[in-house]
């Protein structure tokens, strides 16, 4: 269960606040995997930032009793000035994870970063950085992950070893994803949450979703 109650959500501008969601209540689907779908700047990634608990909303809340992941694509968490180990045993750490040496084991293979794992994650690049931050997250067993874009993070053989363990993590736990790319959304979901102007519609049938959104983005 994920409910939304009463939530309000804005950020400060020089035009004033500005709300992305005003009084929002929306029983969240759980039941299979969900595209998130919007126009830019309809307040996905904020959405997302709202149900990892990585933000706040300035009134109401989010219950639910699901274990989620934090937005994969976002590499927050990730301290420049540790190395790529000791962000990993920190992450373990504040995620409850329970053999950490083994969970360091297995990012350090999947995040393919070699001796780099003990050097600071700063002298590492973009990609490299993306690469360890989505092997920490698919490491840990949430009960849904939430997808930012991010089966587009690193080369395009890292791409294939990400989408195939994102599908593998599917078939026991729950994806929500953003993207702008139908394809993967095809790929990974069955249903889709429509944004449009601070309102969330529910479609079962992910292509009756898909429709109404790329009529809304003409
Ligand atoms: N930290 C912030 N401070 C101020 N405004 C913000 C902040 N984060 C997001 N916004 C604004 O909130 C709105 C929603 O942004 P958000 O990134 O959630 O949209 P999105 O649907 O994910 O967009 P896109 O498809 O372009 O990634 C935008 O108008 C954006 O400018």
């Amino acid at each position: 269960m994920i409910r939304i109650e009463n939530m309000t959500k804005s950020y400060p501008s020089k035009l004033g606040p500005q709300y992305i969601f005003r009084d929002l209540n929306f029983d969240f689907p759980t039941e299979n995997n969900v595209a998130i779908l919007g126009k830019n700047g309809t307040g996905k990634s904020t959405l997302f930032r709202l149900l990892a608990k990585s933000e706040y909303p300035d009134r109401g809340r989010i219950v639910t009793n699901k274990a989620m992941s934090w937005p994969v694509a976002l590499q927050t968490g990730i301290h420049p000035q540790m190395t790529g180990r000791e962000n990993t045993r920190f992450i373990g750490r504040i995620n409850n994870v329970r053999s950490l040496a083994r969970y360091e084991e297995k990012v350090q293979e999947f995040a393919e970063v070699g001796k780099r794992f003990d050097l600071p994650v700063k002298n590492y690049s973009s990609g490299m950085r993306a690469k360890l931050v989505f092997a920490c997250c698919m490491n840990i067993d949430f009960d849904i992950y939430l997808i930012d874009e991010a089966t587009s993070v690193g080369d395009p053989i890292f791409r294939k070893k990400a989408r195939a363990s994102l599908k593998e993590k599917s078939e026991q736990a729950g994806v929500i994803m953003v993207s702008h790319e139908l394809d993967q959304i095809r790929e990974f979901c069955t249903s889709a949450v429509v944004i449009d102007e601070g309102k969330l519609t529910y479609y079962a049938d992910l292509e009756e979703g898909i429709s109404v959104y790329t009529q809304e983005s003409k």
